[in-house]
């Protein structure tokens, strides 16, 4: 069966640092990324934008791109975007053996043992964890190191011989793009420091998005 692979976030804004990590996934594993914003996202204060802002900047960001799809499904739920909610709605439409993949940066991935219901996420699905600059995976919690341990996998191709359960480390050249780096320079009048695709730099301009935070 195909691999999927779930690129979760908030993407306020989509910045070319999630096309980086996501063409790297969808290159290395040979699937299809699904970018799944988050409606209500956990752990974090409101948006800067609206969620169909968000939204109208990943459908602008993506349009071209080979392979990266929108899932809408989390806008569509009220409450916390639950991770864990969002796979068992999937497990429940494609069935137990359908190979799933989370994306995720370091700094997302280190802080999983914080996430609600965080053990069950290894039932469901695998994790494919991106480099990002400043994070390192060499000094998780201790209860996350210890979930980890021996899920680890070199070859690719073991992810989509299994529905989940699985670790892979994404090798590709670090990005530095940040959407609050962003937020902040919009703010301070600094310019979106080259981190935008084009078009979501005219959208982010026209509609003067960012500019009081
Ligand atoms: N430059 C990057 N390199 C690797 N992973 C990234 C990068 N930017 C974002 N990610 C990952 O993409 C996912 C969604 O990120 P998110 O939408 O929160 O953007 P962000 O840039 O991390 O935002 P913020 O700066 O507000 O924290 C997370 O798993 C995050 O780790
Ligand atoms: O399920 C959780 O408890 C949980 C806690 C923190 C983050 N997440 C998800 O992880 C993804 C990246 O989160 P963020 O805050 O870095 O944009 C996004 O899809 C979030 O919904 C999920």
């Amino acid at each position: 069966m195909s691999l999927r692979i779930l690129y979760g976030g908030t993407f306020d804004p989509i910045h070319l640092g999630h096309l980086a990590v996501a063409a790297a996934a969808r290159d290395a594993l040979d699937a299809k990324v699904y970018f799944l914003p988050a409606g209500d996202p956990p752990h974090r204060p409101p948006t800067g934008a609206s969620a169909e802002q968000r939204v109208r900047m990943i459908a602008l960001a993506i349009a071209e791109q080979p392979g990266f799809l929108l899932d809408r499904r989390e806008l569509e739920r009220s409450g916390p975007s639950y991770t864990v909610d969002t796979l068992r709605e999937l497990r429940a439409q494609l069935g137990p053996d359908e190979p799933l993949a989370w994306l995720v940066g370091d700094d997302a991935f280190s802080g999983l043992s914080s996430w609600h219901d965080w053990r069950s996420l290894f039932d469901l699905a695998h994790f494919v964890v991106a480099v990002r600059p400043g994070y390192a995976l060499d000094n998780l919690p201790e209860n996350l190191a210890q979930a980890c341990d021996g899920r680890w996998e070199s070859d690719p191709s073991a992810l989509s011989g299994q529905p989940g359960g699985r670790l892979f480390r994404l090798a590709m050249p670090p990005h530095p793009a940040s959407a609050s780096g962003i937020r902040r320079s919009l703010a301070g009048g600094r310019g979106d420091r080259g981190w935008l695709a084009p078009a979501v730099a005219l959208y982010i301009h026209k509609l003067g998005l960012y500019q009081n935070r």
